[in-house]
């Protein structure tokens, strides 16, 4: 297929496929007990969200992610514009079967277990009891909390309890879902997990909604991105657009000799190219620490490798311009 028609049947798809999550010119400021202005924390948004996309709202602290979430969620009022879910405005309370939401903090009841957590929330869905108990069961297993399944709330970590606060957001099988902060107070293993569950979701033809200022963990999960800063929209696009460093070339081969990269620096020089990099790749800190918990758990007892284990030496980068 050509490019052209490829970028045509892309545009068609693009214009074919339903939005789940509109806003226009979307606003608010927040007033003092006197109504006087205190702050414009979302200025003229205008957003749209396709279904089955994972779409990450980024920016700095007090950029007006949160915000914007509650102003989806129906829980503020904008000042100006609207925010509509599904077609229809975020205060039509009919949209909230086909929601879920995952707070920055969850406020669960403490003296209850996991399933009784879930149930409670199922009852509020009006779930007939057979459905609820396969659900719950479906929820627990997926957010690896099946052994913890009977311990009360209090006794769970933060990584539980995000796990916990995430089934309880998918107890009716929403479908757009809204995270905000998901792998806050995680551990790099209960983040990758909490990434997976994300691409799970998405793999199921959920949309998504998340909001964070973890880069990577964004960068990992989101189709597309809207970056906020001080209320204001300041980029919007698909991430792997947004990174594409377009004037450079990036080559990476396994097992080539001193002579053949010897042989591509002159090809390059050749054709008056910059040799920018040639060296080797290195690993990331997330892969190499899931790795080495993994390694342990397989073999418990073990003691740490010694600096320098040849393992990760795997071949070689050329980035040229
Ligand atoms: N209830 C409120 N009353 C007054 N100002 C508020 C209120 N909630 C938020 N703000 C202000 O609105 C702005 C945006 O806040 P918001 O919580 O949406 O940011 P955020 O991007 O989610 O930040 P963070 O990353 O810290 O969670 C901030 O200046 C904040 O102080």
């Amino acid at each position: 297929m050509s490019e052209a028609t490829s970028a045509e049947t892309a545009g068609a798809e693009t214009a074919s496929s339903e939005i789940v999550v509109q806003t226009r010119a979307l606003s608010k400021v927040y007033r003092d007990f006197w109504g006087r202005q205190k702050v414009r924390a979302l200025k003229s948004l205008d957003l749209e969200v396709r279904k089955g996309e994972v779409f990450g709202l980024l920016g700095p602290n007090g950029s007006g992610k949160t915000t914007t979430i509650k102003l989806l969620l129906g829980l503020l009022f904008p000042t100006e514009g609207e925010a509509l879910l599904f077609g229809k405005d975020s205060s039509d309370v009919s949209k909230n079967e086909r929601l879920g939401y995952l707070p920055e903090e969850s406020y669960l009841y403490r003296f209850l277990n996991a399933e009784e957590t879930l149930d409670f929330y199922g009852r509020l869905f009006d779930m007939p009891a057979d459905v609820r108990e396969q659900r719950i069961d479906e929820l627990i297993k997926m957010v690896g909390l099946d052994r913890a399944r009977k311990r009360q709330l209090q006794e769970y970590s933060k990584g539980m309890t995000r796990r916990i606060g995430l089934a309880q957001a998918l107890i009716n099988n929403p479908e757009l879902i809204l995270l905000d902060e998901p792998t806050s107070g995680l551990d790099p293993i209960g983040t990758r997990e909490m990434k997976d569950m994300i691409l799970r979701l998405k793999a199921e033809g959920k949309t998504v909604v998340m909001c964070s200022h973890l880069l990577a963990d964004v960068q990992d999960v989101c189709d597309r991105i809207a970056i906020l800063h001080q209320g204001e929209l300041k980029e919007l696009g698909r991430v792997d657009t947004l990174l594409t460093v377009a004037d450079v070339t990036q080559l990476r081969a396994k097992g080539l000799t001193g002579e053949c990269q010897q042989e591509l620096r002159d090809v390059i020089a050749r054709h008056h190219g910059e040799l920018l990099e040639m060296n080797n790749p290195t690993t990331t800190l997330e892969d190499l620490f899931l790795k080495i918990v993994r390694d342990s758990e397989a073999r418990p007892g073990r003691r740490a490798s010694i600096e320098g284990a040849d393992d990760n030496k795997t071949g070689g980068v050329a980035t040229a311009d």
